[in-house]
């Protein structure tokens, strides 16, 4: 028998998988879905001040040959009041063990300080997402790719938080960039885990035959997920993994379809691991089986815990 369980930021997961933010998450319906699957644990939709209806449609499509999706969904969220009365009537001692994590990916400072304010007074037991990276929203850059913002958003949020609380960031793609994000997070001692990655910001994917891009919002042009992004997320799990200091920790999210990319994200450093498109495309049945095959990964190899090999990915 081999042991699943994880813990992060100070919560323990019965197994390792969640769903990505976004994924199955906006409604109660759906949370509650991920709750009955064989998921270690949930996370909500990205929440906005205000509700919003998102980007229009089509606004999501899976690409051909299963390598992996394109969305520009836009933020599409019921309001963080939403999730805060959620987040108040969740049974977070319930049978299953399973905790709460809250994304929230606010349209501005005030706007995050706001909704931190309120999850800070409501003095809950679920584990705050901060999404600095959506790439989804017209006229508005990624506050992941903007260090002295992000720098700055942290120093007015953390204390607000004042426990510990993960972020959501952007794919990062020079070794600099790495160094720079990992030491802005390291001066923030609440910052227990970063979750990489979000989707690979603006692709653009079009159908040969129709000569027409897949999606509506922005000319097509839309975040990537699924197999294809699988290394990119491999190297920023790794290259946070490798640079955060004081116990934070790593979620890996990126091109999990099956058990390999979920052993690969742990050796690569994942303290837990997040499914999207792969959820997305095969609904939350998608938690035993990964579940199912990570467990003979680990038997064949002889491992027992997850401990055991995270984060020892072998360099030549
Ligand atoms: O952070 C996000 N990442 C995505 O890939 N899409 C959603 C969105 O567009 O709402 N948000």
């Amino acid at each position: 028998m081999v042991d699943l369980s994880t813990s992060i930021a100070g919560v323990t997961l019965p197994n390792l998988l969640l769903n990505a933010s976004g994924v199955n998450c906006r409604y109660e319906n759906e949370l509650q879905q991920l709750l009955d699957s064989s998921a270690g644990s949930l996370v909500t939709k990205s929440a906005t001040l205000s509700s919003r209806d998102g980007n229009p449609e089509p606004r999501y499509a899976p690409l051909a040959g299963q390598i992996g999706s394109i969305n520009s969904m836009g933020l599409p969220n019921q309001g963080y009041e939403y999730y805060l009365e959620y987040a108040k009537k969740f049974d977070y001692n319930n049978a299953a063990g399973k905790p709460l994590f809250i994304s929230l990916a606010g349209m501005s400072l005030p706007d995050n300080k706001a909704m931190c304010e309120a999850f800070r007074d409501a003095n809950l037991p679920c584990v705050l997402e901060i999404n600095f990276s959506c790439p989804n929203l017209p006229g508005k850059p990624q506050l992941g790719y903007d260090m002295e913002a992000m720098e700055a958003a942290l120093q007015v949020l953390a204390p607000i938080i004042g426990k510990p609380f993960g972020i959501k960031l952007p794919p990062y793609f020079d070794i600099a960039h790495f160094d720079q994000a990992a030491a802005i997070f390291n001066k923030f001692d609440n910052i227990a885990y970063v979750t990489c990655i979000n989707s690979v910001g603006n692709g653009l994917a079009i159908d040969w035959e129709s000569e027409t891009a897949l999606i509506k919002p922005k000319d097509g042009f839309g975040g990537l997920g699924g197999l294809m992004v699988l290394q990119t997320s491999l190297a920023n799990v790794n290259a946070f993994y490798r640079r955060l200091n004081n116990g934070k920790q790593v979620i890996g999210c990126g091109g999990v379809t099956s058990g390999k990319e979920a052993f690969l994200h742990i050796l690569a450093g994942a303290s837990a691991v997040q499914i999207g498109t792969q959820l997305q495309e095969e609904g939350t049945g998608v938690f035993e089986r990964v579940s199912k095959e990570l467990e003979e990964i680990m038997v064949a190899k002889g491992y027992t815990n997850v401990e055991e090999f995270r984060g020892k990915v072998k360099t030549l």
